[in-house]
């Protein structure tokens, strides 16, 4: 593949998306239908998968490099409450100097596999007061701050086999799969910790000072994090349902009397604690969804 798309153009061509989910299928048994991205620490749900068949990133031609702790670098294929499924089992980060197109760039991989939903997790941090470290919030909405600022992840030329040059993203996060995730939440008896919201991206990797959370708050977002946006954003393009989660690790520090420090560490603690929840949500709605 001599024509790879490098650092300073939009992205691998169709056809070169197409080889690269041929070339990962001949690994598996599997013809995924759901798309699971696991989160920083939420990377478990891949343990509750039956007759998986593992592949590291680093067998994949043309695949990034996880870089991060708790973002283990593993494709996993196979059975996830008797749905095909393929879980990524770390993402990829705009902080870590991988272009948007490359952070984003497994989701039209996902598609070109036989993918029609795609679920994202993440760790996040919670900017509405009325949230708590722990709690469980399904993403509404987002505020894309890197495409707002011209870095969005469908810069660049456009191929319409991918998707419109144009596309509405009002209703990215599917309401019946939101429902559906509610309504699980509450008879598993998570109903106490399940939140809705807006989740807003920034670059990172610097966690938000005072004054930067305050304007996140103004701009109406209820948890802030690093990743997400640009996968939802290309799913959207490409035609997928897409149902996202976050799990409030921490609360931002909007109050200068309550200065604080976030850790990445704090951040994959909270995740040990909560990903069994999470975990448990996520593969009965996987379970109950239609695909
Ligand atoms: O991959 P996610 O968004 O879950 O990871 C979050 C954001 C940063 O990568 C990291 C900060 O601790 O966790
Ligand atoms: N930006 C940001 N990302 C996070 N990921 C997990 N917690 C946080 C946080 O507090 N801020």
């Amino acid at each position: 593949m001599a024509s790879m798309a490098d650092m300073s153009s939009s992205g691998y061509s169709y056809e070169e998306i197409q080889s690269i989910a041929t070339n990962i299928l001949t690994h598996t048994k599997h013809q995924p239908k759901v798309g699971i991205i696991c989160g920083s620490g939420l990377g478990g749900l891949a343990d509750m998968v039956e007759q998986h068949d593992t592949i590291n990133y680093s067998q994949i031609p043309e695949f990034p490099a996880s870089t991060v702790p708790g973002h283990e670098g593993k494709l996993v294929f196979g059975l996830l409450q008797g749905k095909a499924v393929v879980l990524m089992r770390g993402r990829f980060h705009y902080y870590e100097g991988y272009p948007m197109w490359k952070v984003a760039m497994p989701v039209r991989v996902m598609k070109a596999m036989g993918v029609t939903t795609l679920i994202v997790t993440n760790a996040a941090g919670g900017i509405n007061p009325d949230f708590n470290t722990g709690d469980i919030m399904i993403i509404k909405d987002h505020i894309d701050l890197p495409g707002l600022t011209g870095e969005c992840v469908l810069i660049g030329k456009n191929d319409r086999r991918f998707g419109p040059r144009f596309p509405a993203t009002v209703d990215t996060y599917d309401e019946e799969l939101r429902n559906l995730a509610k309504q699980i939440s509450v008879e598993l008896g998570y109903g106490n910790i399940m939140r809705e919201g807006v989740y807003i991206m920034i670059g990172g990797p610097t966690f938000e000072t005072v004054a930067e959370s305050r304007l996140l708050r103004t701009f109406g977002a209820d948890a802030v994090g690093m990743s997400t946006v640009p996968e939802a954003v290309v799913a959207k393009h490409g035609g997928l349902r897409t149902f996202g989660v976050s799990l409030i690790t921490d609360m931002v520090t909007l109050d200068y009397d309550k200065v604080r420090n976030t850790t990445h560490e704090e951040v994959l603690e909270v995740g040990r604690r909560r990903a069994g929840d999470l975990q448990k949500i996520v593969s009965n709605l996987v379970g109950q969804m239609t695909v």
